[in-house]
């Protein structure tokens, strides 16, 4: 059985002032696999170290099963902590650094015999029993100071990087072994990782944290379609999601475009009630998000209703084994995720309803009648891209394909995917966090 464990408000100020959680609000059902995911010092442990209860909670409140935990002490809670570099007792063998959680209960030593054995069997470390953490690999210890964690039968699971000193090959293994184990004992289980690929594979949710903020929490799978903003969007999937300025073109009587510079996308029509609501921020500066996936190369003859075609010229290519990743120029300009605001909490209410705001936008345009007289229409340009030495779009390409650096190729973009954020970095399409206001 695991535990519901729920953060209102939870907020950590170190005494020097670093402030490494804000208000985060969270809860992580009993039996989830919640991964916490974040750059380097966004406050993942902070907060992992006091649901443990090893740091001080400076604001909010923790419950563990609904019952406020915020002054409980460690040994109160239930928990097992799991750190990369997990100490074990190096004059003991395997066997009694696994079995000490439990001789520390004074327990049966025959029942923790057997208990032992089965947990080291599930983790494939039986033959090992005898052998001291000298004599044991990185990824052996690691398994060991997973039985030790798993023995006692916590209901919540810590895991603070516990891969992360482990070769690549081992760290894929171990971790889905990990999932294995903690899903056996239905324990709730918060795992805290900078690396999005361990995320995705392992999370049912993923929380992503930013400077002590939490972005976003979803699904893998939701994460990756609809960014809350474009944080999330650059630091979920591989390669990198394509940030690009752009602005809207939306004349009253033409054709809806977002202009990205030298060239265009047209959108589809009818258009999505997404694609309509794109009117209300014509002429601001927004970021125009393209995932690789979303761009081919091909021939316009060959574009689905649903694509674009556009004109990329070949910066260079980087081999990668099973694919190659093309870096292109568009004649646009590559945008930076937009800095965090400071004590800027996401919320993802929206202020007004989506169709609030289409409602009054009809309403405008059939006052403003067949003029383009909605501000800051300027109808993009048609040039060639030129070659800039950086490309600010990166596709992925056949491995045997040799393009030439300078090579004009032929894209199709399909506009369904295509992601749309506002100066902040809010997605305002598809689906927006924030509804664009008139
Ligand atoms: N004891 C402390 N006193 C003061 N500041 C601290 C302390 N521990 C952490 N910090 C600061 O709090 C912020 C969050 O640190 P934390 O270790 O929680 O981040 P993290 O996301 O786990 O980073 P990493 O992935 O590098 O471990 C950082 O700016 C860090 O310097």
């Amino acid at each position: 059985m695991g535990s519901t464990i729920t953060l209102h408000d939870l907020t950590k100020t170190y005494p020097n002032r670093q402030r490494a959680v804000r208000q985060l609000s969270l809860t992580v059902e009993d039996g989830e696999f919640l991964v916490l995911l974040g750059p380097s010092g966004c406050g993942k442990s902070t907060l992992l170290r006091m649901i443990a209860g090893l740091e001080t909670i400076s604001g909010g409140e923790l419950h563990l099963d609904g019952k406020i935990a915020n002054d409980l002490q460690p040994s109160e809670r239930d928990i097992a902590m799991i750190f990369q570099s997990f100490a074990l007792y190096p004059n003991m063998t395997t066997a009694q650094n696994i079995g000490f959680p439990l001789a520390v209960q004074k327990q049966d030593p025959g029942q923790v015999t057997a208990h032992v054995q089965s947990v080291a069997q599930t983790l494939g470390i039986d033959h090992l029993l005898n052998q001291i953490p000298g004599r044991l690999s990185g990824g052996e210890r690691q398994r060991v100071a997973m039985g030790r964690a798993v023995v006692r039968r916590p209901s919540v699971f810590l895991m603070d990087e516990p891969l992360s000193s482990l070769d690549a090959r081992l760290r894929a293994r171990l971790r889905t072994e990990m999932l294995a184990v903690t899903r056996s004992t239905g324990a709730t289980t918060i795992y805290v990782t900078h690396d999005q690929a361990e995320a995705m594979a392992l999370g049912d949710r993923v929380a992503v944290m930013r400077d002590g903020v939490l972005q976003q929490v979803d699904t893998p799978r939701t994460l990756y379609a609809l960014p809350a903003n474009a944080f999330v969007a650059s630091f979920v999937g591989t390669p990198r999601i394509n940030l690009l300025h752009g602005t809207v073109y939306a004349p009253v009587d033409g054709v809806m475009a977002l202009n990205l510079g030298a060239q265009k996308i047209t959108l589809s029509y009818p258009l999505t009630h997404d694609h309509q609501m794109l009117r209300v921020v014509q002429g601001q500066p927004l970021l125009i998000g393209l995932r690789p996936e979303a761009i081919r190369i091909a021939d316009k003859t060959h574009a689905t209703a649903s694509e674009r075609a556009m004109t990329g010229v070949v910066e260079h290519t980087e081999f990668q084994g099973h694919e190659a990743l093309l870096h292109l120029s568009l004649g646009g300009q590559q945008a930076d995720v937009p800095a965090q605001l400071s004590d800027h909490i996401p919320h993802h209410q929206a202020r007004t309803s989506a169709a609030d705001v289409l409602r009054q936008l009809r309403r405008r345009i059939s006052l403003f009648g067949r003029h383009p007289a909605l501000p800051g229409a300027t109808e993009p340009p048609a040039q060639s891209p030129t070659r800039k030495g950086i490309g600010e779009l990166v596709i992925r390409d056949e491995p045997g394909a040799r393009h030439r650096r300078g090579q004009h190729i032929p894209l199709l973009i399909d506009v369904r995917n295509l992601l749309v954020f506002n100066a902040r970095g809010e997605r305002i399409s598809p689906d927006p966090t924030q509804v664009p206001q008139l």
